[in-house]
């Protein structure tokens, strides 16, 4: 029997409660609130009740000592149309299906294994980057793009294999840039669909319908992808000029097989692979080229740590070698430095708000079931209790202890990718792909910032959380050779 009190928080107006009041920069709002109610606050927004967590021993509780009850998402109606109704990971209900899903994913594409297989891949993404950007010397270039395409890249041949098909996809980057983009937008911005369910038919802001149809878009890009790929399977291909996958199967090709397996437990159909594939084309980009971009804004504003990073890889990779992946354990400065940046900027402030299955109590009050809870971890990793100078960009402070600071989400004041059952199921690739774009970027060229220009690190909230302006900067010769990149 749940008996403690709801937690505190502001009133609101009647009916719609404090919906009038949230702010563009919810992040910021969630913290001050934090300030005035307390680490754990509600909030009523329209029907729906929501309760912020603002520390790390609330975050403890709901991620790891009643992380069941926590493990299942709120999601927003944008979300289940673009989805086809939350077949991804990131939305699914915790269940068998999202097991299944996750389990395949992370067995099948980032197990240490799989991305041992995929290294030459990454390598030859990377390298191309470098030399694209050789051609570019002296002139500005908008950093998160060259991530952001990168990236793209590489998670296209690493679901695509080296095939006609990873071609074809790898050249709509742009194109899926501004899609992602679009998304994030639509997601980030309170719906009135999700705070008065009675509305929801409605579409009072045309956001499901304008999902529905970026899903019809994905779909245009996906569908002959795949069947592309389920012809050739059976024998029937287009596989021009020996570009076919040789040897070990690729994401793809594992995931129509499993589709065609009528013994599995959980059958997974085409519209699920789909759901699974943005998953990973939107989850992991646009996240891992926000990071690169913070990390690069963050080393333009303080030369000296930049600085300090070129000289760890003058001497651990050397000025007559380029980067190669190998070279990212021993990195410990830019380790440190990655650490900092996930700190001050985490890619997703507010992580994906969940919905417990059932009523509970965190922090002495009571969570009722299908609340919708937020783990406030911008407030986290900025709070004055846990972090001396929280707001100063020190990547010192990660040097003194690093077997206590990794990605995994088990210390609770440091939580970029979250924690419990539910962290980012892609943080194998994301932390070698941050790192080793960024160890790329700075070991082969000098960077500046165009005549005239300041660096500006202000935020601009989203569910993705990226710099109010995009950072432009200019590489100049750094490495005297690009043949190392060849
Ligand atoms: C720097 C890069 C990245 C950051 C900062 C990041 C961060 C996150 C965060 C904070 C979550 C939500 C965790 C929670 O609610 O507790 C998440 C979920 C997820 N991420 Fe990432 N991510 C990154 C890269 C990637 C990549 C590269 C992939 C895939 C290739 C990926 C796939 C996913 C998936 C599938 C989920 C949903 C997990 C679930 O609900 O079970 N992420 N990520």
């Amino acid at each position: 029997q749940i008996t403690a009190r709801l937690p505190p928080g502001p009133c609101g107006l009647p009916i719609v409660g404090y919906l009038p009041f949230l702010d563009t920069d919810l992040h910021r709002q969630f913290t001050e609130l934090a300030n005035q109610y307390g680490p754990i606050y509600k909030l009523w927004l329209g029907k729906k009740l929501c309760v912020v967590l603002n520390s790390p021993s609330l975050a403890k509780e709901v991620v790891r000592d009643q992380d069941m009850i926590f493990s299942s998402r709120d999601p927003h109606i944008a979300a289940l149309a673009l989805t086809y109704g939350g077949f991804n990971i990131l939305w699914a209900p915790y269940g068998p299906y999202w097991r299944t899903i996750r389990k395949v994913f992370v067995r099948e594409m980032l197990s240490n294994t799989s991305l041992e297989d995929t290294y030459s891949l990454r390598g030859d993404e990377v390298k191309k980057t470098i030399r694209d950007l050789h051609s570019k010397i002296g002139t500005a270039v908008e950093i998160s793009e060259i991530a952001f395409l990168t990236e793209f890249n590489v998670v296209m041949s690493m679901l695509w294999g080296r095939t006609v098909d990873s071609q074809r996809a790898k050249s709509i980057g742009t194109e899926f840039r501004a899609l992602v983009f679009k998304i994030i937008e639509l997601l980030s911005k309170p719906n009135v669909s999700d705070f008065f369910p009675i509305l929801a038919r409605f579409d009072v802001q045309g956001v499901e319908r304008e999902m529905k149809r970026l899903s019809k878009w994905v779909d245009g890009i996906f569908d002959p992808l795949l069947e592309s790929r389920t012809r050739m399977s059976r024998g029937e291909g287009d596989q021009e000029g020996g570009m076919k996958s040789k040897g070990k199967k690729d994401f793809i090709q594992i995931l129509l097989e499993l589709k065609e397996r009528e013994d599995a437990a959980i059958p997974i159909t085409l519209q699920q692979i789909k759901a699974l594939l943005l998953d990973i084309v939107i989850g992991g980009t646009d996240t891992t080229a926000t990071m690169v971009e913070w990390v690069m804004a963050e080393l333009l504003h303080k030369p000296e740590v930049m600085k300090k990073v070129q000289e760890e890889l003058a001497d651990i990779v050397g000025l007559d070698n380029g980067v190669e992946e190998y070279h990212m354990p021993k990195l410990h400065y830019l380790d440190a430095i990655l650490k900092e940046t996930f700190r001050l900027h985490p890619a997703l402030p507010l992580l994906v708000p969940k919905r417990p299955n059932q009523s509970s109590i965190v922090g002495g009050y009571t969570i009722p079931k299908d609340t919708r809870v937020v783990l406030n971890v911008w407030a986290i990793h900025r709070d004055p209790e846990g972090w001396d100078g929280p707001s100063e960009f020190k990547p010192e402070r990660f040097l003194s202890d690093t077997s206590e600071w990794d990605y995994n989400g088990n210390n609770f004041k440091f939580l970029p990718f979250g924690s419990g059952r539910r962290i980012c199921a892609g943080i194998p690739l994301a932390e070698k792909m941050v790192m080793y774009m960024l160890a790329s970027l700075l070991h082969s060229f000098n960077w500046k910032v165009p005549e005239g220009e300041e660096i500006d690190l202000s935020e601009k909230f989203g569910i993705v959380m990226k710099k109010s302006k995009p950072l432009i900067a200019i590489p100049t010769q750094r490495l005297s050779s690009l043949k190392l990149y060849a």
